[in-house]
């Protein structure tokens, strides 16, 4: 199918119109680098199985994957050991605490983190990919999200030393991790893999084409490639659905009802599964959408970004439920 450029207006003007919301958020003060961002960005970018991107707003800049990474190592592990090798050592149950509390650690001493996306359960996760070093696991990592991005990635190396000098919150979860024998890694290896994968750098179009192959169950519908299975897909929507917006996640179900992931940095990457009795005609077939606006609300979303999605959702119907 052709590029609709109805469908290109319509989204600038839903930038446009979303601008404002900026002001309910403000950047990640407590990774300093992070802190640094504009708050007044805003961008979306739209990708379809045909293979047009619809982009609009402050689309150009790249930023960094952040808590994003955490949907991208789950299915990398799963892809390498199988699901069943990572279900065993993380579970898939919403905590209702912020995505780096020590809480529900401390109080439930489960037998394995509750989920891949909060913290605890995302540097067990990264801990876990091969390679003896971290170095190598960070390697093995970014060769599986170059190969779906179809080129070569990299980290931004002064977000990843402003988040290493900061990040003492995540120390302690993994000294917490390493004391109830979930880390088979020194705490050291194990933060600096994932400090790594959060720090790796995407623009909204890479995270558009990442969420279209989430969306078509692992298979890139305009290359033909199939990366992983349908099995991994499923459970990586799941929790993206019930996870992926930290504890906004239900608020976002109901509002939005795509599966989506965020990160502090302002991104949030989007996964809209086909929908052929959808009264939308343009995005039946499925899409994958990346947003940038880092401006972040007190749970860790996009403010303005949030909004935006639940005005697209609405106007072209793409919630799941
Ligand atoms: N929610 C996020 O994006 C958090 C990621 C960030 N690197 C952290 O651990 O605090």
């Amino acid at each position: 199918m052709q590029s609709n450029p109805r469908i290109q207006q319509q989204l600038a003007a839903w930038v446009e119109e979303n601008k404002g919301h900026v002001i309910l958020g403000t950047t990640a003060q407590y990774i300093p680098e992070l802190g640094k961002a504009d708050p007044s960005k805003l961008g979306i970018c739209m990708l379809d199985e045909d293979g047009n991107y619809y982009c609009a707003g402050d689309t150009d800049e790249k930023f960094t994957l952040q808590s994003i990474s955490k949907a991208l190592t789950f299915i990398a592990l799963s892809c390498h050991y199988g699901l069943e090798f990572v279900l065993e050592r993380v579970d898939v149950e919403p905590t209702g605490e912020a995505f780096n509390s020590i809480i529900p650690f401390e109080i439930h001493r489960p037998n394995k983190p509750f989920n891949p996306f909060i913290n605890a359960g995302a540097i067990t996760v990264s801990s876990l990919l091969p390679g003896r070093t971290s170095q190598k696991k960070y390697e093995y990592l970014l060769s599986f999200l170059e190969k779906l991005v179809g080129h070569p990635l990299e980290m931004d190396h002064d977000v990843y030393d402003s988040e290493w000098k900061s990040s003492h919150r995540n120390r302690a979860l993994a000294y917490y991790l390493k004391e109830a024998g979930f880390l088979e890694i020194e705490v050291e290896e194990a933060l600096d893999i994932y400090i790594r994968q959060c720090s790796i750098q995407v623009s909204t179009q890479d995270l558009a084409l990442i969420g279209l192959i989430i969306a078509y169950d692992g298979y890139n519908p305009i290359t033909e490639e199939k990366f992983f299975s349908e099995e991994i897909a499923q459970v990586a929507k799941v929790l993206m659905v019930t996870c992926g917006m930290y504890n906004s996640s239900g608020n976002f179900a109901a509002h939005v009802g795509i599966p989506a992931k965020s990160g502090v940095s302002g991104g949030i990457m989007a996964a809209v599964p086909p929908k052929l009795h959808s009264q939308t005609y343009e995005f039946r077939a499925g899409a994958g959408i990346g947003v940038y606006g880092p401006a972040i609300d007190v749970q860790g979303n996009s403010a303005a970004g949030t909004m935006m999605l639940r005005q697209i959702s609405k106007e072209w119907d793409l919630s799941i439920f």
